[in-house]
């Protein structure tokens, strides 16, 4: 490799935890692709970076879309010359009881979380393959892909489906160089938790507030996780320290689940 910088990718980087994770990962040198559904937030998060000196592109796409997924790839080595890392961030949650879940929302859940890992993956390993220098992929887990709680029935199978596709794809992967990990989070203060407790208050018929005071009281470190917290493991994951990790789904979760 020239004196290029090297590049990554990271979806749903248009707010939350993609975008700390996009910040994190240009202050450490790395040239930005952007991806969000929403193309504003993409180019938002783009000016952001580019503001602070970054080289950065924004490569709207929907991570459940195949066809889109291969195209953004194609456009970020277009616009940046190569792909290193590739951040399958990009999720969304449902919060419902098992009995009132429909295929319909099943389907939604698993066509952006578990298809969208995997046609990311798809696209990036393709790319990586083929420049020959290995690369690292790392999927958003949670502890959600090694635990259930209530209501969250949708999305945690979509989670422990994150995590058997990081494992699959570590050792089909691994004769290339390619590197697959997951970064699973605990309880984070982005949108997602607003939609959780919010949603969590209408089915249970309780206040705002009760549902992230509940999962609150999990976590050992006694704060509520920040998207920089999950930045800074991603940071780490990037880096040449994880060259010799390969399959692991590691909790950044202040010690909600322990090993
Ligand atoms: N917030 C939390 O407590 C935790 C979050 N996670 C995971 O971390 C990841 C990021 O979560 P947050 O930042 O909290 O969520 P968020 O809701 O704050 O942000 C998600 C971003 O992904 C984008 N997005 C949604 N669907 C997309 C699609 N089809 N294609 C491209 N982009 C799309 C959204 O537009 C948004 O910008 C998700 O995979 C989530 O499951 C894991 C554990 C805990
Ligand atoms: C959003 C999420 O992953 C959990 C477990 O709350």
């Amino acid at each position: 490799m020239s004196d290029m910088k090297k590049v990554a990718l990271v979806t749903g980087a248009g707010m939350g935890i993609g975008k700390a994770i996009a910040q994190r990962l240009a202050s450490d040198g790395f040239a930005v692709a952007v991806n969000d559904v929403s193309e504003e937030n993409a180019r938002a998060t783009v000016a952001e970076l580019q503001a602070g000196g970054a080289t950065a592109v924004a490569v709207a796409a929907d991570v459940s879309n195949r066809e889109q997924v291969f195209a953004m790839v194609d456009r970020a080595v277009t616009e940046l010359g190569r792909l290193d890392v590739m951040v399958c961030n990009a999720g969304i949650v449902q919060v419902d009881p098992v009995m009132t879940i429909t295929e319909k929302d099943f389907d939604r859940i698993f066509a952006i979380n578990v298809k969208g890992v995997l046609w990311c993956a798809q696209a990036a390993a393709q790319q990586m393959i083929a420049q020959g220098e290995g690369g690292k992929i790392l999927n958003a887990g949670s502890v959600a892909s090694f635990t259930g709680q209530p209501l969250l029935g949708t999305y945690t199978a979509s989670k422990f489906g994150v995590r058997a596709l990081t494992q699959v794809m570590a050792r089909e992967f691994a004769g290339h160089g390619i590197t697959v990990n997951a970064y699973c989070p605990g309880i984070v203060d982005t949108g997602m938790w607003e939609t959780i407790d919010g949603r969590a208050s209408e089915v249970l018929g309780t206040e705002r507030g009760v549902m992230l005071e509940k999962a609150q009281d999990m976590i050992a470190l006694k704060r509520l996780e920040q998207p920089q917290d999950v930045a800074r493991f991603v940071s780490f994951l990037a880096s040449e320290g994880s060259d010799y990790i390969t399959g692991q789904c590691m909790m950044v979760d202040g010690g909600i689940i322990m090993s």
